[in-house]
């Protein structure tokens, strides 16, 4: 084609035409919506609000348009739903959470079988089967795991010392018990492992987290772009999967071996690993490549949902203790009493008696302070119970400072710390309600929240027992807000050993 320097105008007219038509029919919006909250600047919108005032912002917008309404951000309307309209989002098909972080965190790049929606289903399915119920089982294994784990990245503090939470030592310490479940004991004592699964998402999350800038001329422009490197051949983050694979294949070739000598002797190990190789669908003979790229998959996805979700919450609620000297004495008896019960020795009764630090945990979680999360794609027309209707495509935000700010549900000042609100109440950490949406809500609710509960409690129960902890400022650390995403403080904690 012959191209010269004249032409380059035509291109650019075509691409501005192109623009303004593909903006106007976007700003479309049908006679039943949600009312849109009026704004200055044509194309921008309300993305400089939502990125530098969310919280205001949106609580303002809440106040004058009521629930749901809808802002143009980054180049795209965004339906907010709060605390009355969330629930009905959450309740049915017709809204996904998968379809709506597909073009913002592409997983499915690295990990193909995430294309298949059966996947997710066998996924959820193992971890209620194969976590859940079997909890109380894992319990004595996670406890030994995370005191391995404290005493690894806090250790001997006779003196008061600063630990860096922002480095990656706190999603180690979750790793360890998680590595523990999923692969099995021989191989939690693989740091090579453990350090694969610690670090999976926060590498992933770094090549793909960039700011959604060019969703203003499409999101798939912007879900191209930052996984061309990915496309390309440059994926960093595949030594991760080639580390487990190697240490995973003799661990499964050995299993295989021992089930055909001992037969009926042989004694399953509990680790998800034996869950998935006794289902029909992974039965084999022989460990080929692709069996290991099927397990390692999906052993890899259940890494990416459970251990930075439950680090960076971890984390949050060392900081929260931390800096509420007023709580110290009271939750640090509860766990000298439950300590002295169980001789050291916890089990599931015993996590089940810690409901301070139960109650505790569930407050820290609900004031976590993220202003948006867990969007939706509409994927049918639907029609709220209020007559309103969200299109086929839309994507929908959670408002979880509306859900965990709503004075009906958490009094006057429901941005306090209500520490036992919770254990007054009777709803534990991990019972969602239509006031708690930390762990979403409805069929999709988190099926790993039972197990993440669980670990950050042992977690914190045993912190708590040998140390005392402390903010460099003597005060409640804030938290790093960016737009409306939220991550714990990054100032460190201070750890001292208790006198005994
Ligand atoms: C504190 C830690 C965690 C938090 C805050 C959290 C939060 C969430 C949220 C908000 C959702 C979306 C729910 C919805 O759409 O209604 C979710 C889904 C999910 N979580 Fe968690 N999660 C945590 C830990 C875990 C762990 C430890 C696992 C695995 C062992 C896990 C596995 C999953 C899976 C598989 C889904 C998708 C469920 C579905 O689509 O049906 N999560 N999580």
């Amino acid at each position: 084609m012959y191209f010269s320097f004249e032409t380059i105008p035509a291109f650019v007219w075509a691409f501005v035409t192109t623009y303004v038509i593909y903006w106007i029919k976007n700003l479309r919006i049908s006679r039943n919506e949600p009312p849109m909250v009026p704004y200055k600047f044509p194309i921008i919108g309300h993305t400089l609000d939502y990125l530098f005032n969310a919280d205001k912002f949106l609580a303002e917008c809440r106040q004058k348009y009521g629930d749901p309404f809808n802002l143009y951000v980054f180049g795209q309307v965004t339906t907010i739903a709060g605390n009355e309209i969330a629930h009905e989002i959450f309740r049915t098909d017709t809204f996904s959470m998968t379809s709506a972080t597909r073009d913002t965190f592409p997983l499915y790049l690295i990990i193909k079988s995430l294309d298949d929606p059966e996947t997710i289903e066998r996924m959820i399915k193992t971890i209620r089967e194969g976590i859940t119920t079997k909890l109380s089982l894992y319990t004595g294994r996670m406890q030994k795991q995370l005191m391995i784990a404290i005493n690894k990245e806090i250790g001997d503090c006779s003196d008061p010392k600063l630990v860096i939470t922002a480095k990656e030592n706190f999603s180690r310490m979750v790793s360890r018990p998680v590595t523990d479940v999923l692969v099995g004991q021989e191989m939690s004592k693989n740091e090579d492992v453990i350090k694969a699964f610690a670090d999976f998402t926060k590498d992933f999350t770094a090549i793909v987290g960039l700011p959604p800038i060019l969703s203003f001329i499409h999101p798939k422009v912007h879900s191209h772009v930052i996984t061309l490197p990915l496309r390309f051949g440059w994926n960093p983050i595949a030594k991760h999967i080639i580390t487990v694979k190697k240490n995973l294949k003799p661990v499964l070739e050995k299993r295989l071996k021992d089930k055909k000598i001992l037969g009926d002797k042989y004694e399953p190990p509990l680790d998800i690993i034996e869950y998935l190789m006794n289902k029909p669908e992974y039965e084999t003979k022989v460990i080929t490549d692709d069996y290991l790229n099927e397990i390692c998959e999906l052993i890899f996805i259940i890494v990416v949902a459970s251990i930075h979700t439950t680090s960076r919450h971890l984390t949050s609620a060392l900081y929260d203790f931390a800096g509420r000297p007023e709580l110290w004495d009271d939750i640090y008896e509860e766990q000298v009493r439950i300590d002295k019960e169980c001789n050291g020795e916890l089990t599931s009764q015993h996590i089940n008696k810690m409901v301070k630090l139960d109650s505790f945990l569930r407050e820290s979680l609900r004031t976590f302070d993220a202003v948006t999360a867990v969007p939706h794609r509409c994927l049918e027309t639907f029609t709220l119970k209020n007559g309103m209707t969200i299109p086929k495509g839309r994507i929908v935000q959670t408002s979880l400072m509306d859900i965990h700010y709503n004075t009906t549900a958490y009094g006057p000042e429901p941005r306090s710390f209500l520490p036992y609100h919770g254990l007054e109440n009777n709803f534990s950490a991990s019972r969602t309600d239509k006031n708690y949406f930390i762990f979403g809500s409805g069929r999709h609710a988190c099926p790993g929240r039972f197990f993440a509960v669980n670990e950050i409690k042992i977690c914190m129960h045993k912190i708590i027992l040998n140390y005392h902890i402390k903010t460099p400022s003597g005060k409640i650390e804030k938290k790093v807000q960016v737009g409306p995403f939220v991550s714990p403080p990054v100032a460190g904690l201070i750890f001292e050993n208790r006198k005994k």
